[in-house]
C-alpha cells in the first residue's frame, strides 16, 4: 500500500486501527462488500442504503463563527452559525470515535484548474464512501500525491451520531464547516450529497476572494468549441440536459469562470435515477455500471436488477460516476467562455413560459431571485413540489452575499456577450396535481435551439405578467406549450396562480433592489 506524504497524524487522525491509504477501485470494493456495507447489482454498480438521510440535511448545517467568517458570511436561516466551542469538542468526540477503526484516506484535488483547484484530504468511516470520493473528485498525479499538502481535511463518519441535547447541534446528522482550522465534519448522515456540496459550499466562499466566479451550474460543449452552462437547483435538470449525445460533457454541477474562461470543480457525476429511462437518458443509464455507487435505489431480491420506478426508499434516488462513464466527456474540463447561458427552474405552479430570453437586466433579476420548485427527497421533509427562491439558483451553497455573485455574473455576461435563456422543466398545463412535467424531450428540443441561436429566428412576443420574452415559434414544439395559459382548462385560473407568483416575485426581490 501507497503511503501518504503529508502523515495522518498531522492531519488529527490519531491511534486508529488501519489507515487505507488511496485504495484501488476494486480494492475498495472488497472492502465494502467484506464489510457489508452494501451490495452488488445486477448492473456491476456497488448499491448502497443511506437510512434515515436520503437526501441533504440543510438544517443541520453550520459555519463556524469566527474572525475568518464572520464579517464576510452571509448568516441566516440557510447559513447557520455554530460557536467554536460547540465545534471543537464535537471534533475531540469524533476524533476519540476513530481510535481503534479503519479510516479510508484519501488525497484529491477539486478545480480542474491547477491555479484555482483546492487539495483535498478526505477521511472516511466506509469504503464504499471512499469509491465516492474517487468517482467525484479528480485524483493527483504520482508526482502531484507526492507532494500533496492539504488545503483542507474532511472527515466523514457516518456512524457517529451526535446526541441533541448534548452536543449543542440540531440532531444525529451534522455537517460543520471551519474556514479557520480547514476542515468540515460530518457525522449522523452517509447521503453522498452532504460530502460533496460541503467541500463545493468551501469553493464558492473562497473563490470570490480570488476573483473567481463559482457557478452552481452544468456545462458542456459543441463541435465548434462553442460552450454552454446551465445553473438549477437540485432537480430542475443540470445533470440530465447537460448529458446530451451530441455535446461534449465538462462538468455535472460546480464550476469556476475565471478570467481564463470556465473549469470543472468535480471529476464524476452524481445522477438522480428515479424513473431513469434507456431511452430518454441514456448516457446516464450506461455510465451504471461496475464502479459507479448506487444510492437508495431497489434492487429485486435475487436477480439484483433495479427497479428506477420504485421511491420506496426515497425519491432521491442517485448513483455516482466518475465522468469517463460519458462517452466523450471533455477531460479535464477546462473550457472558455461560455457563449449561451441557461437557467433551468421548475416550476410547479405551470405558469412560466417553457423557454424565455433574458436581457441582461432579466438575467441578474432571475439570478438573485432563483426562483424553482424543491422537487421531492433532496431535502429532508420535501415530500412534494414546494416553491422556493434560491439566490443563484444555489442559496444551500453559497455563503457569500448573493449580490457579490451576482455582480461577478453580470459583469461576465456582458464582457463576453454571452447569450442567456430561462429554461422552465416545470409543469404544463396546470399546477403540479393537475397538469404534468414538461416531456424532457421538448426540453432538450429547446435547449438545442437556445445553444445554436435558431430560436431567435422567428422572433418573440412577451408575456403579461412576467415580462419575459417568448419565442413566436419553434419547430418541432406546439404552440399551446410555448405560451403556458394555453393549455390550463380554465384561463383565468391560469391568470390568477401567474399574477400569483409574479406578486411573490415582487415581494422577494423588494430586499435586493435596486440591483
Ligand atoms: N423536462 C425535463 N427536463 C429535465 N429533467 C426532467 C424533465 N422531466 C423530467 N425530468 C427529470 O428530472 C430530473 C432532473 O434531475 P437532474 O438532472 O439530476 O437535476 P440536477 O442535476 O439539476 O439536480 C431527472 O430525474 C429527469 O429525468
Ligand atoms: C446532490 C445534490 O445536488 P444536485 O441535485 O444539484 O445534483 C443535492 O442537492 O444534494
Ligand atoms: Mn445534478
Amino acid at each position: 500500500m501507497l503511503k501518504a506524504h503529508y502523515s495522518f497524524e498531522k492531519s488529527g487522525v490519531f491511534n486508529p486501527k488501519q489507515v487505507f491509504y488511496h485504495l484501488s477501485i476494486p480494492e475498495l470494493f472488497e472492502h465494502a462488500l467484506q464489510k457489508k456495507e452494501g451490495i452488488l447489482s445486477s448492473t456491476g454498480a456497488f448499491s448502497v442504503l443511506t437510512g434515515a438521510y436520503t437526501g441533504r440535511s440543510p438544517e443541520d448545517r453550520f459555519f463556524v463563527d469566527d474572525e475568518t467568517t464572520h464579517n464576510l458570511i452571509d448568516w441566516g436561516k440557510v447559513n447557520k452559525p455554530i460557536s467554536q466551542e460547540i465545534y471543537e469538542r464535537l471534533y475531540a468526540k469524533m476524533m476519540s470515535y476513530l481510535q481503534q477503526k479503519d479510516v479510508y484516506l484519501d488525497d484529491a484535488y477539486v478545480g480542474t484548474d491547477p491555479k484555482n483547484r483546492l487539495a483535498v484530504r478526505f477521511i472516511n468511516e466506509y469504503a464504499y464512501c471512499s469509491i465516492f470520493v474517487n468517482n467525484m473528485f479528480l485524483e493527483p498525479n504520482t508526482q502531484e500525491l507526492q507532494s500533496f499538502v492539504p488545503d483542507f481535511t474532511v472527515f466523514c463518519f457516518p456512524r457517529f451520531k451526535a446526541i441533541p441535547g448534548i452536543d449543542g447541534v440540531r440532531s444525529e446528522a451534522f455537517v460543520i464547516i471551519n474556514f479557520k482550522e480547514k476542515k468540515i465534519i460530518i457525522g449522523g448522515t452517509s447521503y453522498g450529497g452532504e460530502i460533496k456540496k460541503a467541500v463545493f459550499t468551501v469553493m464558492n466562499f473562497l473563490l470570490p476572494q480570488k476573483g473567481v466566479l463559482p457557478m452552481h451550474c452544468s456545462a458542456n460543449i459543441g463541435k465548434d468549441g462553442d460552450v454552454a452552462i446551465f445553473f438549477g437547483l437540485s432537480g430542475t435538470g443540470k445533470t440530465s440536459l447537460s448529458a446530451d449525445i451530441e455535446r461534449r460533457l465538462i462538468g455535472d454541477d460546480e464550476h469556476g469562470w475565471s478570467e481564463q474562461g470556465i473549469f470543472n470543480f468535480e471529476g464524476g457525476c452524481y445522477a438522480k435515477c428515479i424513473n431513469l429511462s434507456k431511452e430518454k437518458e441514456p448516457q446516464i443509464w450506461d455510465a451504471i455500471r461496475y464502479g459507479a455507487i448506487m444510492e437508495n435505489i431497489y434492487l429485486a431480491p435475487d436477480s439484483r436488477q433495479p427497479d428506477y420506478t420504485d421511491n420506496r426508499y426515497t425519491e432521491n434516488t442517485r448513483v455516482s460516476y466518475p465522468i469517463e462513464f460519458i462517452p466523450n466527456a471533455l477531460i479535464p474540463g477546462i473550457a472558455k467562455h461560455p457563449q449561451v447561458i441557461i437557467f433551468l427552474t421548475a416550476d410547479a405552479f405551470g405558469v412560466m413560459p417553457p423557454v424565455a430570453k433574458l436581457t441582461t437586466e432579466k438575467a441578474i433579476y432571475n439570478f438573485i431571485l432563483g426562483y424553482t420548485s424543491k422537487l421531492a427527497g433532496t431535502e429532508r421533509g420535501i415530500v412534494e413540489p414546494q416553491a422556493t427562491f434560491s439566490v443563484c439558483f444555489g442559496a444551500p451553497f453559497m455563503p457569500l452575499n448573493p449580490k457579490t455573485y451576482a455582480q461577478m455574473l453580470g459583469k461576465k455576461i456582458s464582457q463576453h456577450g454571452s447569450r442567456v435563456y430561462l429554461v422552465n422543466t416545470g409543469w404544463v398545463g396546470g399546477p403540479y396535481g393537475i397538469g404534468k412535467r414538461i416531456d424532457i424531450d421538448y426540453t432538450r428540443k429547446m435547449v438545442k435551439v437556445a445553444i445554436d441561436g435558431t430560436i431567435d429566428q422567428n422572433g418573440y412576443h412577451e408575456d403579461t405578467v412576467f415580462q419575459l420574452l417568448i419565442p413566436n415559434e419553434l419547430p418541432g414544439i406546439p404552440n399551446d406549450i410555448l405560451n403556458p395559459g394555453n393549455l390550463w382548462n380554465n384561463h383565468s385560473d391560469y391568470a390568477n396562480e401567474a399574477q400569483k407568483l409574479k406578486n411573490r416575485f415582487d415581494e422577494v426581490m423588494k430586499k435586493y433592489l435596486p440591483l
